[in-house]
């Protein structure tokens, strides 16, 4: 009996999934073009298609800068293009603008996209550069008119599971903006000290709980277990985080994940070394009367330019500079939550 049940009984043929795999085959949002109407629908609700970036105080930014036709202008930070876009409709087909970004895959995208919206190299010059270098483009280019730094990480590297931003999926531990240059994050967690990990996660992101990390990261390399994925050191950070009252448990992990996560990727990226270098370099940038606008996304990126602007300002470098920052409204923190922790300052060079 029992064999005729095995003769008899059909193998139910493998379900192949009604969904895609793979991220680049995951979302309709990654081709907009094709559908227009999910990307409306995803944007409504207040979520960033995949793929996508929206660009953050476009108006306070553009009403800021002020922008003319013929004038020239600087964005550290390409990305998506949208606001190097918005800047490019200002000018209104005079004048040009140059754009730096370190990803090579998100700017070859971004070159293109930008080409076929009708902003080819008459009018706009993108440098796969880190935006510390300003002073050559500076130099290059005469000056600028204003310039816009809208710092850190674009929504498309965060959703990408193959960078490794995000602790929300599973993916290499890398969080390098460049994956073709510098080691990544599961390198240096490899080869760094106890007291070095405490200090980075204490100085880059105000860790609270930075001494039992990188007690428990270390140890767990020194048992030869090799934190290289973002699962990995979420399962570390919230095996170490397992002595708290289970009412605040969830909510403190959830943002140790945020800050061991951004404080790695400013270490690998040298972040808070190349703003430093690029606000020492922003005055000597600025034609007279040039105007910046930047936008910072924590605390120690929001210290770094007030102290350099306010110094700027005593120096006599600047004729202003913003004494508070400025924030996006409550409507745009609702139709994009990603601009929550968005703080804008700005400053105009003196005549
Ligand atoms: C927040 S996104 C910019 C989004 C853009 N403003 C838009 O509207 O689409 C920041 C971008 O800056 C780039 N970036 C970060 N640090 C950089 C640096 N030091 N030099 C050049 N690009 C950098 C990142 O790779 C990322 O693409």
């Amino acid at each position: 009996m029992a064999e005729e049940n095995q003769t008899t009984h059909k193998r139910r043929v493998r379900y192949s999934g009604k969904y895609p795999k793979k991220f680049e085959e995951k979302y309709k949002e990654l081709q907009p073009e094709k559908y227009k109407d999910t990307i409306e629908h995803v944007i409504k609700k207040g979520n960033t298609p995949a793929g996508m970036h929206i660009s953050i105080m476009v108006n306070e930014i553009l009403d800021f800068l002020k922008i003319q036709p013929g004038e020239t202008g600087f964005d550290a930070t390409l990305g998506y293009g949208g606001h190097t876009k918005a800047m490019l409709q200002c000018l209104n087909g005079q004048g040009h603008i140059y754009a730096t970004d370190v990803d090579p895959e998100e700017s070859a995208r971004t070159r293109k996209r930008l080409e076929e919206a009708g902003f080819g190299e008459d009018i706009l010059t993108i440098r796969l550069q880190n935006f510390c270098t300003i002073d050559e483009i500076a130099k290059e280019a005469g000056g600028f008119d204003f310039i816009l730094a809208d710092l850190g990480v674009s929504s498309m590297q965060i959703d990408n599971p193959k960078r490794g931003f995000s602790f929300k999926v599973d993916g290499p531990l890398d969080l390098r903006l460049n994956q073709e240059a510098g080691i990544s994050a599961a390198e240096r967690l490899a080869a760094i000290t106890k007291d070095e990990l405490a200090g980075m996660l204490y100085e880059n992101s105000d860790e609270p709980y930075c001494e039992e990390l990188a007690k428990a990261i270390t140890d767990e390399i020194r048992k030869g277990n090799r934190i290289d994925t973002t699962t990995k050191l979420r399962n570390i950070i919230e095996k170490t985080l397992d002595f708290l009252p289970e009412k605040e448990k969830k909510d403190t992990i959830k943002k140790t994940c945020q800050r061991t996560f951004q404080a790695l990727r400013i270490d690998v990226n040298r972040e808070f070394e190349v703003l430093y270098e690029f606000m020492e370099k922003l005055p000597d940038a600025l034609k007279p009367g040039g105007r910046a606008a930047i936008l910072t996304f924590h605390s120690g990126e929001d210290k770094l330019v007030k102290k350099a602007l306010k110094e700027g300002y005593r120096a006599g470098i600047y004729a202003d500079y913003a004494k508070d920052v400025i924030r996006p409204s409550a409507q745009e923190c609702a139709q994009n939550g990603r601009a929550r922790s968005t703080k804008m300052r700005w400053a105009i060079k003196a005549e």
